[in-house]
């Protein structure tokens, strides 16, 4: 029996794409058994029972009081606990920073940016901001993976009833601790990392995002921007997608008003489909785009969204 332990960083009673993506890539590995974020409840315990858990291991007690050390200190005893072959996470800054410090507690190798992982344990990634892609293996310890959201199509599992394990975290270390928190305002819309479509604007936008808010919300998607964009404070830092922002993959990226530089490009080129909508016919984003519609962006995303509109009916 292969245990491949699968860290769920929000655990929930409707578990997202991005995590049922995480479990059926454990499937493929092994036994996927499951790391939850926060204790165990009988609907978290269940939703992943059904998508095939073979195991659970919870935290005695929060573990958000602690910046990612609890955490990191759960994922490594968890993986100890069921001597697991391979730690898969998700690929989000928080997900990488676990992955960093349990990859130093369990002196084992450490890969990010995963977009496949094989039953030997070799892992394809993105490097040099996704303009290659290249095949890795940890040449010590299991592997802690972190992957990238809409790598994996997920399927379905047989459901099983996983035993759960509950531990007690012994060894966060001298941590930050979370004074205060503030809720983040709810959203209909999708997570700009695990979306299968974004729609972007940028500095063309001139200020305002509401054409790019109108199609993403025709087309069910999120809403990511530029630098120029979030630095302008037309919209919020953490809807930027580049160097210094979100490293997305989407199936589809429509990008309305960006240039195409070289920060921006890190952060979306390996979207499966990419559309820009540009008035300058030579701007650097026509060179990676699959489709390119030369236009005023306040023309062109209204005509889109009401075309959209006009066939969901
Ligand atoms: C260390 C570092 C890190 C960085 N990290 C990031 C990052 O993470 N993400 C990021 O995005 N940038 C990042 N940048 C900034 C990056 O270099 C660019 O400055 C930025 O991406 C430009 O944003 P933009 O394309 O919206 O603006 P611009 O480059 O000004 O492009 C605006 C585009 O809009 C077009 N346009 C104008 N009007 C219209 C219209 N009406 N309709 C359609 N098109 C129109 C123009 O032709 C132009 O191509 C970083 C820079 C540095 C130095």
């Amino acid at each position: 029996m292969t245990n491949i332990l699968v860290f769920i960083d929000t655990p929930t009673a409707q578990p997202g794409k991005a995590q049922r993506e995480l479990l059926t890539l454990g499937h493929r590995l092994g036994e996927p058994v499951v790391a939850l974020g926060a204790p165990a409840s009988d609907e978290t315990v269940a939703a992943y029972a059904h998508l095939g858990a073979t195991a659970v291991y919870a935290p005695a007690g929060a573990l958000d009081g602690t910046l990612i050390a609890g955490e990191a200190a759960f994922v490594a005893e968890a993986s100890q606990a069921c001597s697991a072959a391979a730690v898969l996470l998700p690929n989000s800054a928080d997900g990488k920073e676990i992955a960093a410090r349990v990859g130093i507690k369990l002196s084992a190798g450490v890969i990010t940016d995963a977009v496949d992982v094989t039953a030997d344990l070799s892992v394809t990634k993105s490097v040099l901001a996704g303009g290659y892609t290249v095949t890795a293996r940890a040449n010590q310890g299991s592997p802690v993976i972190t992957v990238k959201p809409n790598s994996v199509e997920p399927t379905e599992a047989i459901p099983t009833s996983p035993e759960v394990t509950t531990l007690e975290v012994t060894d966060a270390g001298p941590a930050a601790r979370v004074t205060n928190t503030v809720e983040k305002a709810v959203s209909a819309r999708p997570e700009l990392q695990d979306a299968r479509i974004v729609v972007s604007g940028g500095r063309g936008l001139d200020g305002d995002f509401t054409p790019v808010e109108q199609l993403a919300d025709a087309l069910g998607a999120a809403v990511g921007a530029s630098r120029a964009a979030t630095d302008a404070g037309w919209i919020e830092h953490s809807y930027q997608v580049g160097q210094t922002g979100k490293t997305i993959s989407p199936q589809l990226y429509i990008c309305a008003g960006i240039s195409g530089a070289i920060q921006h490009k890190a952060g979306m080129q390996t979207s499966q489909v990419i559309v820009a909508i540009n008035s300058d016919e030579d701007a650097p984003i026509f060179e990676i785009a699959d489709f390119g519609i030369v236009g005023d962006a306040t023309t062109v995303l209204p005509q889109a969204a009401a075309e959209i509109q006009r066939r969901k009916g």
